[in-house]
């Protein structure tokens, strides 16, 4: 096969907000070109993972090279370069971003330009893309695209005068959108006698193989079995395979400028390949690798605790093996004197923590107890050493403690006017400062907030769609980390501080905190033959005691006059919750409990 001439070669990727229909394009798009056969055929192909599939997001980037004949009877290569759809992976969306020249900016016409949309297009306009605005969903009778389309030319200041209307439901302009992707996107432009520079915009562990990489080359061309080196760690490996995705993997002996393509290189650590990385050629590096590589760092964090000690090492086992497949994920044991051992585990954020943990139970079975999510904190102390924490029970005492930071997020929030309101009273009482608050047309508003993350990660998502009926969008980013009145909240049960209950609030906000959470242990943690005192508490001051009385009775006695379902339904949640129960000194504690600091503020 020769190799393809860079003009006849087209990279794009389609951005969007979440549902405005990424995936259903991309699968009219396989479907037009005859690269899927209606047989093969299943819904949103580039969503390959089940889970994917459940949740209908997109999270791993995949990418198919698909063969055009266009009107003018030339043949073209298409590089779909498929971008994960969520904020926690906006850093592996704008290297999916950089690999391409163009991108399609799905806009659904029904719903408009939304926060995702803009945060994607600024990606795209950093990488210097050629952005094609598209209209989605123009078969439904609510699309209302001159509206809409004055939105985007508003919100974005992109020319619509010729934006393309789709229907990606019934396939109506998606021919067009090919033709529109030859005329505009510029094709590569890379240079094939300089030296071999290639950027990865993905990689995965596959257990046969290794490490798969995915990557576009800029300059220079690879060889099957030639030599690599990875730019950052200069380590060096021997490519077994070369290929590309068409949409199934295929083999290839080399690839040009402009190309985007797979390899096999006998990888074995994740890390090894990280997204962003530059590809080189071991005899002879570029000097110029390609800008803005940066290790990701976790955000989030929690423990996750085996609910039996004899799982320790099962869940260590399912934990390496998530992490050959998610460089952005990591662990490391640590002891809880309320759980025993376990492991703290770093995610980017709480939507990758939820993946994580759905995939822990679902592939490996294993039953687990997870820690309340909380966020690192830069802690200096008197004597002047800085350093991070990401468990809050770690805080060194009060006394030794000169400054504590915590990091802080810049968040926009789309919303209809008539929600402002509310947006603003949440933000205001997670301890937000307003920065921006401006309309975006004469029904929506954008507002921008500077937010501790913290407070996020304590049911911010959940209480700004029930504030805002679920009509607001939010995309944000971690600017970094800025002194705060912190304190230590602990909770003793018993007398005893469950330090896996400990979390890190602050000073106005710890003693409602405090007393709130007590509550809520209290209807949370089950009544036992015994008493239970329920004790929060900041430093040696006791702010709350809740008291659980001892169970005398057979629980169904409990039951009002022989309703027989209710009694069943009552047994039933305790066979359910008895799975996830964490028996501590004597007391039986229910996974729910180590979650009640999420939901407070709700009560
Ligand atoms: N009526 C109509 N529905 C559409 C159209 N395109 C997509 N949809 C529907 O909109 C929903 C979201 O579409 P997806 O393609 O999954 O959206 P997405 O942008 O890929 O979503 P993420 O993967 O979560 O980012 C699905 O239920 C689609 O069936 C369209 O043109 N018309």
């Amino acid at each position: 096969m020769a190799m393809t001439d860079p003009k006849r070669i087209r990279n794009f990727s389609i951005i969007a907000h979440i549902d405005h229909g990424k995936s259903t394009l991309a699968d009219r798009i396989l479907e037009l070109t005859g690269l899927v056969a209606d047989r093969d055929k299943r819904d949103q192909y580039l969503d390959r993972m089940d889970l994917e599939r459940e949740r209908g997001i997109t999270i791993k980037a995949q990418t198919v090279r698909i063969p055009f004949t266009a009107a003018d009877g030339q043949e073209y290569i298409l590089n779909l370069i498929d971008t994960p759809g969520h904020v926690d992976f906006s850093y592996e969306v704008s290297r999916s971003l950089a690999a391409c020249e163009g991108a399609l900016l799905v806009v659904d016409a029904t719903q408009g330009v939304e926060a995702q949309t803009l945060a994607n297009v600024f990606l795209a306009l950093d990488n210097d893309l050629e952005i094609i605005p598209v209209l989605n969903k123009i078969d439904l009778p609510s699309a209302e695209p001159e509206r809409i389309l004055q939105e985007i030319e508003e919100a974005i200041g992109l020319d619509c005068s010729e934006a393309l209307m789709v229907s990606a439901k019934t396939g109506d302009g998606v021919p067009e959108v090919l033709e529109r992707i030859l005329r505009d996107v510029p094709p590569p432009a890379g240079a094939k006698e300089a030296p071999l520079k290639a950027l990865i915009f993905d990689s995965w562990y596959d257990p046969y193989q290794g490490v798969v990489v995915l990557f576009r080359i800029l300059d220079g061309f690879m060889n099957d079995g030639q030599r690599i080196q990875m730019f950052s760690s200069k380590k060096e490996f021997e490519i077994t395979q070369l290929g590309m995705f068409a949409p199934e993997p295929q083999r290839v002996n080399y690839l040009g400028p402009g190309e985007v393509g797979f390899l096999f290189a006998s990888i074995k650590d994740l890390t090894d390949a990280r997204v962003g990385d530059t590809i080189t050629a071991a005899s002879n590096p570029t000097a110029t690798p390609f800008p803005d590589f940066k290790k990701i760092q976790p955000m989030v964090f929690c423990g996750l605790y085996p609910s039996e000690p004899s799982q320790y090492e099962p869940l260590k086992k399912s934990l390496e093996r998530l992490q050959l497949n998610d460089a952005a994920f990591n662990f490391d044991p640590e002891t809880s004197q309320a759980l025993g051992f376990g492991f703290r585990c770093g995610f980017l954020g709480l939507l990758h923590m939820e993946i994580i943990q759905e995939r822990l139970e679902r592939e490996f079975q294993a039953q687990l107890i997870a820690t309340a999510p909380s966020v690192a904190y830069q802690v200096t102390t008197i004597d002047g050493a800085t350093f991070t924490i990401d468990n809050p029970s770690e805080l060194p005492a009060r006394e030794q403690i000169e400054e504590i930071a915590e990091p802080y997020v810049r968040m926009e929030i789309h919303v209809p006017n008539e929600y402002v309101g509310s947006v603003l009273t949440l933000c205001e009482e997670k301890r937000g400062i307003q920065k921006d608050m401006r309309y975006m047309t004469s029904s929506r508003v954008i507002i921008t907030y500077e937010l501790p993350f913290a407070e996020i990660v304590f049911d911010f998502f959940d209480r700004l769609k029930s504030v805002t009926r679920g009509f607001a969008s939010m995309d944000y980013e971690v600017i970094g980390f800025f002194p705060a009145d912190l304190v230590k909240l602990d909770i003793l049960i018993n007398g005893e501080p469950m330090d896996a209950m400990s979390t890190i609030a602050h000073r106005d906000k710890a003693y409602h905190r405090g007393r709130a959470l007590a509550l809520k242990l209290k209807r949370t943690i089950p009544r036992q033959l015994f008493e239970v005192i329920i004790q929060a508490a900041i430093g040696n001051k006791i702010v709350a005691k809740e008291r659980n009385a001892p169970l005398r009775k057979n629980v169904t006695a409990k039951c009002y006059g022989g309703d027989i379902t209710r009694k069943r339904k009552l047994l039933e949640k305790q066979k359910e919750g008895k799975r996830r129960m964490k028996q501590m000194g004597n007391v039986e504690i229910p996974q729910e409990a180590f979650m009640a600091a999420l939901s407070l503020d709700e009560d």
